[in-house]
């Protein structure tokens, strides 16, 4: 029998300990407010980006703070890049924004890197500005850190349910900036055997089939892309495997989502399994709550220490 690996619990949790930190904020007249800049104008992407934005600034209203959601797919592609600096400079010196989500994937055209780099460290609520990012390959502190959502809502789900890391074969598919990549570099210092898998991979069946725990975090599936198309399937998969599926695409015409892992063959032979809904998706969302706290509190010292005059 498999149990079901749920988000709703961190969900609920994030949300009233973000709600004593809004007050607490607000005492020193910081109200946490995230800037969510969607840059993306293909048509799957922006369905689904737009869905995940909305519930991410719902999220925050409910807990007392603000948010501001920044639509740029209308701007010709050759400008995009520059308007987006021109955004992403004008929030990094506001003093009400206390966060800003840059919401992946861009567009190939735009210049990620360059978005990234000029994202004040201190408001970036995914931890992908440079020096943040690199933050990783140190160490982590899954409570204290401002850690990339995804990736730190899957350790938390892993520990709220007793799921052991340390010395199991855990295979990642997908190497997204945003998932893959992190969270195999977290799995590693947690000390499991971490295999990557991605698009150009020789083979991924003889992996996929020995590993105690399979996270797919692709995002492309086949009911959308030709090229490229992944699903996991039960037939894949060991009896008793923890499978955690993160890939997700709304379709823009039926807005029907499609997802990484097909829920039904993979609940027939895996112990521990997230729903494709009520599973990552809430926990990521949890963890965006949680990130802007913690932001917000670091933009909150720099505002109030720079009120302070000396004599
Ligand atoms: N810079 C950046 N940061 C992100 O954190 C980020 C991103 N880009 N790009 C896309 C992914 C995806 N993501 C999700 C957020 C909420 C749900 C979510 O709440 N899902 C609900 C269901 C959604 C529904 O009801 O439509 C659930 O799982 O139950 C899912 C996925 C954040 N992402």
């Amino acid at each position: 029998m498999v149990t079901w690996i749920r988000g709703e619990g961190l969900h609920r949790q994030a949300k009233e300990w973000a709600r004593e930190h809004v007050k607490r904020l607000e005492e020193v007249g910081i109200t946490p407010k995230l800037a969510i800049i969607l840059l993306n104008d293909d048509p799957v992407e922006l369905a689904t980006q737009r869905r995940f934005a909305s519930l991410k600034a719902r999220d925050v209203r409910e807990v007392g703070g603000e948010a501001e959601i920044y639509e740029l797919h209308d701007v010709p592609p050759e400008r995009r890049t520059k308007e987006a600096l021109r955004l992403i400079e004008s929030l990094n010196k506001r003093d009400d924004v206390t966060g800003v989500i840059i919401q992946k994937p861009v567009p190939p055209f735009v210049d990620e890197r360059a978005l990234f780099a000029a994202l004040s460290p201190e408001k970036d609520v995914d931890a992908l500005t440079p020096d943040n990012k690199k933050r990783l390959l140190d160490r982590f502190d899954l409570d204290n850190d401002v850690l990339p959502c995804t990736p730190a809502g899957i350790l938390e789900l892993f520990r709220m349910y007793g799921i052991e890391i340390r010395g199991k074969d855990v295979v990642v598919v997908g190497k997204g900036e945003l998932v893959g990549k992190p969270l195999s570099v977290m799995l590693m210092q947690l000390d499991a055997t971490v295999t990557v898998l991605h698009a150009l991979s020789k083979e991924r069946e003889p992996y996929v089939k020995r590993a105690d725990i399979v996270i797919s975090a692709v995002g492309r599936p086949p009911e959308i892309y030709r090229d490229n198309p992944w699903r996991l399937t039960g037939e894949m998969i060991k009896e008793g495997v923890v499978v955690v599926g993160v890939g997700g695409k709304v379709d823009p015409i039926s807005g029907k989502w499609h997802f990484d892992v097909d829920e039904k063959s993979v609940a027939e032979k895996a112990s521990y399994l997230t729903p494709n809904i009520g599973g990552v998706g809430l926990a990521t969302r949890a963890r965006v709550l949680k990130n802007l706290i913690r932001t917000s509190y670091q933009v909150a010292r720099l505002v109030v220490s720079s009120r302070i005059v000396g004599p």
